[in-house]
């Protein structure tokens, strides 16, 4: 299941990328990239200081407040978060992400776009399916959640600057499709919850989401 969010306020996108592009330090994105993901990537990535960990700090408690990004990744951990740049004639060739990072095991990969889309070009976000491709390239503040299983691409920058936070995703629920089974079982309460609060069955409802938890979550 691929999921498009709303993480951020644009604005808010706006004053990360002044702050970024005043005071962050940029490196080599290679540092980070698996032996086969390495030959494929061309980026830079913000250096770990005060500018860049506050950065991340922000980002990672928007992650943790928005409902929607729990329901659908039930996250047990961030693994890591990296700020990305992406200058003139940079890419991310075709690429899975590891499996494991930092010793957890990774689920799902987010995309966090902090750029204007109308101030590059090139730069979407290809996930290469099985069952063919989709290409993000969103408004600041935007965030794709995908599965990590998935091989991708970012397309070469021709023009412009990308900034982009990426993060790596452990979840409390490994297998995907249990996953979709609790999101959909979620968004199906709460809008009941808001539209038929005294319905019959809530409780019921509510009974089988707790223990389809207790069952499948891996604590
Ligand atoms: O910047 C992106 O949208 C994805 C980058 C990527 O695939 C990675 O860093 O592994
Ligand atoms: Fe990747």
């Amino acid at each position: 299941m691929y999921l498009v969010l709303e993480l951020l306020p644009p604005a808010d996108c706006k004053i990360l990328v002044e702050a970024l592009g005043e005071s962050a330090r940029f490196e080599d994105g290679r540092r980070t990239a698996g032996w086969r993901a390495r030959a494929a990537k061309r980026n830079e990535q913000a250096a770990d200081d005060v500018t860049s960990r506050g950065i991340v700090r922000k980002i990672e408690q928007a992650l943790a407040g928005n409902a929607v990004f729990r329901a659908a990744a039930q996250p047990k951990a961030v693994i890591r978060l990296l700020l990305s740049r992406y200058r003139e004639g940079m890419a991310y060739g075709t690429h899975l992400d590891d499996a494991v990072i930092d010793g957890q095991r990774v689920d799902l990969s987010v995309t966090l776009f902090l750029s204007e889309p109308e101030s590059y070009d090139g730069g979407e976000l290809v996930i290469e399916g099985n069952d063919g491709e989709r290409a993000f390239k969103l408004e600041p503040g935007r965030l794709v959640l995908y599965p990590t299983t998935e091989l991708h691409r970012v397309e070469p920058v021709t023009r412009g600057e990308r900034l982009a936070a990426v993060g790596w995703i452990r979840s409390r629920i490994r297998d995907p499709l249990r996953r979709e089974l609790l999101f959909d079982l979620e968004t199906a309460l709460a809008e009941l919850r808001r539209e038929r609060p005294e319905g019959a069955g809530l409780d019921r409802l509510a009974k089988v989401q707790g223990n389809l938890l207790r069952l499948w979550v891996e604590d």
